[in-house]
This record gives C-alpha cells, structure tokens and sequence, in this order.
C-alpha cells in the first residue's frame, strides 16, 4: 500500500472535477484521481449546449432563467442554488470562452444561442434562444478545453485510479440546543490502481467528489458503461444521505431501440414529434411551447402515445422525430453528428425521414447534498468539514424533480469552480485529519474477497436482470406494485451478488474485477432509487405515479433523503431510514405547471 499527501483531492476528471482542478490547482497542492482517462469522461459526450442569459441573440436575463429552472423542476429546486447559477453562468460561459472554447458564433462574430425545451422568454410567454454551443458536440470542446487548461496549470493526474472508500472519522459534538451528535469529518480516499492492482490511500485535507452519474441502472441508457454511481454509493455507504434518488430523467430522444442519444438541439432547431398517424402529438400536451417542453412531460406524452396505440413501426413501440423540413445545409451545419448516428445505428436518413425515438434514461437529480458551497452535509443542516461534491453526483438541487436540458454543462462549470474554490479555502486554514488507523482494510477485504470467490453467480448476468427490472419497472411511469416488484428484484441480485465470482484472478489492469465492484454500486443505487420512490406518495417532475399522479405540495414539497442505518425500517425494508428536507424557497411560490 501506497499513502499520497494533498491538500485538495478530487474525485473525477468530467467537467466538474476539472473545473474543480483549474481552481483549487492553482490554491493548494492538489491530486485528480480518475478511473478513466481525464478526456473519456463522460462530458465529452455532451452534445447540445450549456445555457447562459447571454442576450446574444434575443433579450433575456438570468431571473427568467432561475425562474425556467424553477419552475421545469416542478418547485423542487432549492431556489438559492438557482438563483446562483443563473447568475454566474454568463461568466462561466466567457471563462470557457477566454479558455479558448471555439462556439459558434453569430454572423457578428459573438456567441450563438439556440432554443431548448423549458427556456423561455418573460416566465413562459415563448422560447427563447439560451443555449450557447458548439455544434452538437458541445461537451466535447468543454472536457478538451478543461483539460488542455489543467494541463496548463500543472494538474497532477493520477488516471485509472478507482476511488473505492472515502475515509470520513467521527467525534462527538455538540448542537447549539444542545443535543449530542456525531460530526463527521473528512480524512482521504482509498484507491486501486488498475495498472498495478496496488492499494493508495490519499490523504487529504479536502475530498470533492465529482464521479458523475449512475445511468447503467438502466439498460436503454444514453450514458456510458463507466456510469455506475460510484460516488454516491461510497457515499451512502459512508452514513452520508442520498437526497432526491426518486428523481431520474428520461431523455426524450433515444434511438429507439437503443438508447443512444439525438439531442434535444434537433427539437430546439426545429424538429418535430409525431406519431405514426404523422399528428404533432405536442400540440396536444403543451400547447404553447409544443416540442420544447420540459423533457418529464416530452418524454410521458411520448410514451402516452405509444400506451394508446399511436405508436409507429410494426411494434407501434417508439415516435418519429420529423427533420425533413430543414435544409440538409443546416442540418449539416448544427446537427452533424446526432444525424450520423441515426444513419449509422438505424440506417435512416435524416434528410428525407423521420428517426424513430423513445424515452431513454440519461440523468440523475439527485445524489449526494450539498449547499451553495459545495459542501456535502450529513444531515439537513450539518456540513461534513472538508468534504465536497459536484455535478451529477451531488444534488445541491438546482434541478429539482425534472432538470431543464442545458443546464448540467453549466451546473458543473459553476459548482465545480465553487467546489475548487472553497475546498482549497478549507485546506489553506485546516489540519490533515490522521487517517484511521487500517481505514484501507475493508477496501482490500472486498476486492480479495472478490478475486478468490469461487461461487457460482456471473456479474454481468446480475447486472442485466438489475437494468432490465429497472427498464420495466423503474420508468416514466411507476405504481406502488411496480416500485416494489423492483425492490424485490434488487433485494433478490443483492444476496445473488454475496456469491458472485469473477474469471480474472490477476492482478493487472483486472477491468472484471472493477466491474463487479461496480455492480455492487449500482445495486446500492438502484435500491436507495426505488425506496425513495415508496416514500414520495406524489406525482412531481420526472417521477410520475399512477397510484397518486397529482403533486401534494402539502406533504411532499420537499427533498427526500434516504440514509443508511442499521436501527431504522423504511416501509418494511430494515436498515434504511427515510427523512425529508425543507425546499428552499426564495421568490417563486409553487404555481400549476403549464406550458
Ligand atoms: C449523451 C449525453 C449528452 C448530454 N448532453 C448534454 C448537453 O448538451 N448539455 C448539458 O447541459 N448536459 C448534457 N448531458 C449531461 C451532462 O453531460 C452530464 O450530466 C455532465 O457532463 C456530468 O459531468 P460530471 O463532471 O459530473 O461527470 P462525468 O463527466 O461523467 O465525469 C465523471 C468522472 O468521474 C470519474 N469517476 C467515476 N467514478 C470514479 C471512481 N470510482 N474513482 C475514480 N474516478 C471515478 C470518471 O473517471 C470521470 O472522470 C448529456 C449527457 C449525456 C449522457
Ligand atoms: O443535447 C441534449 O439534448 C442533452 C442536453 O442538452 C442535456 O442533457 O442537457
């Protein structure tokens, strides 16, 4: 075992953890540790925009975006967050600019700006042009951009470095009111290097962690293979609360069939859903800004279609994205490689016919919370020293129940530069916390464990049956019947998963044996997501239930927060307790959402 000293470690080199490292590298000795290489993250995929009030190319400003954000997040958005973002996206957006970030531009030569579904002028009255691009591989021109300016400022890299534990300590502490708890406080990492197979416990003063999403719970996913939660599950393994799990977005425009993602820019440059009788269905459910509604309601009326037989194909199981009214130019132009894809996958050409599509699972609004800070809490108001958490993984919530699209390219440049910022604050005035004597232990155990078993369960036979009981039951629309059957499915893989055994024995680049890690956060996952859907007895964003499909701001306007712990019992599940936090309400009471 290796032990690492640094001021500042963070978890991840996506968008957040790199804008992280362009501020906290330049503030303290800093170490980025990632599991894949800094520029495969998943970012790079990004394809559409990241939003700013730029006014660029029609009047706008940063309240009517708090107000879009506000209200696409069904009044779950914690409107202090909001209200942050909206108000540094524009300079988040000139310091990628500065960074060197080629956009397109407006035949003026400033940045150009497209629509997308939820953006609107004047709370509601249209949509407006907010998003600011490179043409459809805008997440691309942001991960090289990050990494080319860490480079600059001589970020130390540690890739394919697995952060397996997050070593957190306790001491007893003292409320205001007096009552007795335990303050976590934050200690380092443990980590496997996928090269040596060798331990490497870093030690730090700050920890941000910034390990993205979890959307390979699902099998028709627009994200990618190394999606597994990771840090949210080390998280609430940790004792850490899981904030809003309940809340997954489904894109509307998967290829249908697989999953792959057809950005919502293709809408927002004009395209049109119909269904196989050729009707622009969206008329019908958001008649005043159709196609560019928030993705929760594109994405149910989708599937509404299909439920009713108006489905197309022979199957009748996916809707038609309309294109062929552009001019193939302008397609060329700002929609090049979503249309190669549908050329390549489904062997339709956008050009001249419609690209049949499906909801796909493609963003998590919760995960780890978090405050305007970054800081991640432990409870509803007590922040854990040293600890910090951004983009997909955190849930700090800017997002609420449904996030608007364009919106997490910014969340990650403005709390990941928060996150850099006040993490190397924290480091500059702290002391290293000792690290726990054997902390590294339970890691080595687990991955020995793993290597040795000789029993008879396959990881990916588990990890299918968990995605596809989520595709079935874990969708756009779910029951209480629904949610539990896939609890007991995920209780089922969970006690297969004891007597899971991997081929590799080796310990050199052994990727089965991180897959089975991986599958043991996924598992984690999947189960904190379908508790907190038990508990929240509403409809709101992009959890819908049939057995209660009205929002009940009287009881549930609030986030919910699954723990780990061992005394609770949630709805007949021991071991987990479910609480609720408040919503942060600045300036916009919850209204009825119509569009
Ligand atoms: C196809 C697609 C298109 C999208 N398009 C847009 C768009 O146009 N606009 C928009 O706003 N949003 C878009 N999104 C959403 C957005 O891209 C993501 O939410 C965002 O990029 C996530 O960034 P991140 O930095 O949080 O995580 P990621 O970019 O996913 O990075 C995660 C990092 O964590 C590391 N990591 C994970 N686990 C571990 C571990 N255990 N140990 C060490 N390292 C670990 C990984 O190596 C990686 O470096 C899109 C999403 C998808 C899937
Ligand atoms: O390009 C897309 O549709 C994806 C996107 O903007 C997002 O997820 O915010």
């Amino acid at each position: 075992m290796q032990v690492h000293k640094y001021d500042v470690v963070i978890v991840g080199a996506g968008g957040a953890g790199m804008r992280a490292a362009i501020e906290a590298g330049q503030r303290a000795h800093t170490a980025v540790l990632t599991k894949i290489y800094p520029t495969r993250s998943h970012t790079g995929a990004a394809q559409g925009g990241m939003c700013a009030a730029l006014a660029n190319v029609e009047e706008d400003n940063w309240e009517w975006h708090t107000f879009d954000t506000v209200k696409g997040g069904d009044y779950l958005v914690d409107q202090d967050a909001a209200e942050v973002m909206a108000k540094e996206a524009i300079d988040a957006v000139l310091d990628l600019e500065k960074m060197g970030l080629p956009f397109n531009r407006t035949p003026e030569g400033k940045i150009d700006q497209r629509r997308f579904g939820g953006h609107t002028r004047d709370h509601g009255k249209a949509p407006v042009r907010r998003a600011c691009y490179a043409a459809d591989r805008t997440g691309h021109m942001i991960l090289q951009t990050l990494y080319q300016n860490c480079v600059k400022h001589n970020v130390e890299f540690f890739n394919e470095f697995y952060v397996l534990d997050l070593l957190l300590v306790e001491e007893d502490a003292v409320r205001e009111d007096g009552t007795a708890y335990k303050q976590k406080r934050t200690a380092g990492v443990v980590s496997y290097e996928l090269a040596t197979g060798e331990i490497h416990v870093f030690q730090a003063k700050s920890v941000i962690f910034a390990t993205g999403g979890a959307g390979k719970v699902y099998k028709t996913t627009s994200n990618a293979h190394t999606l597994t939660g990771d840090g949210m599950a080390i998280a609430y393994r940790a004792g850490l609360p899981l904030e809003d799990m309940e809340f997954v977005q489904f894109h509307p425009t998967g290829l249908a069939g697989l999953g792959i993602l057809l950005s919502e820019a293709a809408r927002g440059e004009g395209g049109i859903l119909r269904n196989a009788d050729g009707e622009r269905f969206m008329e019908r459910y958001a008649p005043t800004i159709k196609d560019l509604a928030p993705r929760d309601i594109v994405a149910r009326s989708m599937a509404e279609e299909v439920r009713q037989g108006r489905g197309a194909g022979p199957n009748k199981d996916y809707v038609l994205l309309d294109l062929t009214h552009l001019e193939p130019s302008h397609i060329d132009e700002k929609l090049p490689d979503i249309t190669e894809f549908a050329r390549t996958y489904l062997g339709v050409e956008p050009y001249t016919e419609p690209v049949p599509v499906f909801p796909t699972c493609h963003y998590f609004m919760g995960g780890i919370p978090t405050n305007i800070k970054a800081e991640v809490l432990q409870d509803n108001d007590t922040v854990v020293p040293g600890l910090y958490a951004a983009g997909e993984v955190a849930c700090v919530s800017v997002h609420g129940s449904n996030r608007l699209g364009t919106n997490s390219l910014l969340d990650i440049n403005v709390f990941g530069r928060r996150a850099g910022i006040y993490a190397a604050e924290y480091a500059a005035q702290a002391d290293w916390v000792e690290l726990p004597e054997g902390g590294e232990l339970p890691t080595v155990e687990h991955i020995e464990n793993l290597r040795s078993a000789t029993g008879s369960e396959r990881v990916a036979d588990i990890r299918a049956e968990l995605q596809e009981s989520m595709d079935a039951d874990m969708q756009v629309f779910r029951d209480e019947d629904s949610i539990r059957r896939a609890l007991a499915k995920i209780e089922e893989l969970r006690g297969r998963y004891e007597n899971v055994s991997v081929q590799d024995k080796g310990r050199r680049f052994n990727l089965d044996l991180l897959e089975g890690m991986e599958l043991g956060y996924l598992l984690d996952i999947a189960e904190a997501m379908t508790l907190a859907a038990l508990g929240r007895k509403e409809s709101r964003g992009g959890h819908y239930r049939e057995d209660y499909p009205d929002r009940d701001d009287e009881n549930f306007m609030a986030h919910t927060m699954i723990y780990r712990d061992e005394t609770a019992e949630m709805e007949g599940v021991k071991g987990i307790r479910f609480e609720t936090k408040p919503v942060v309400v600045t300036r916009y009471q919850p209204m009825e959402r119509k569009y």
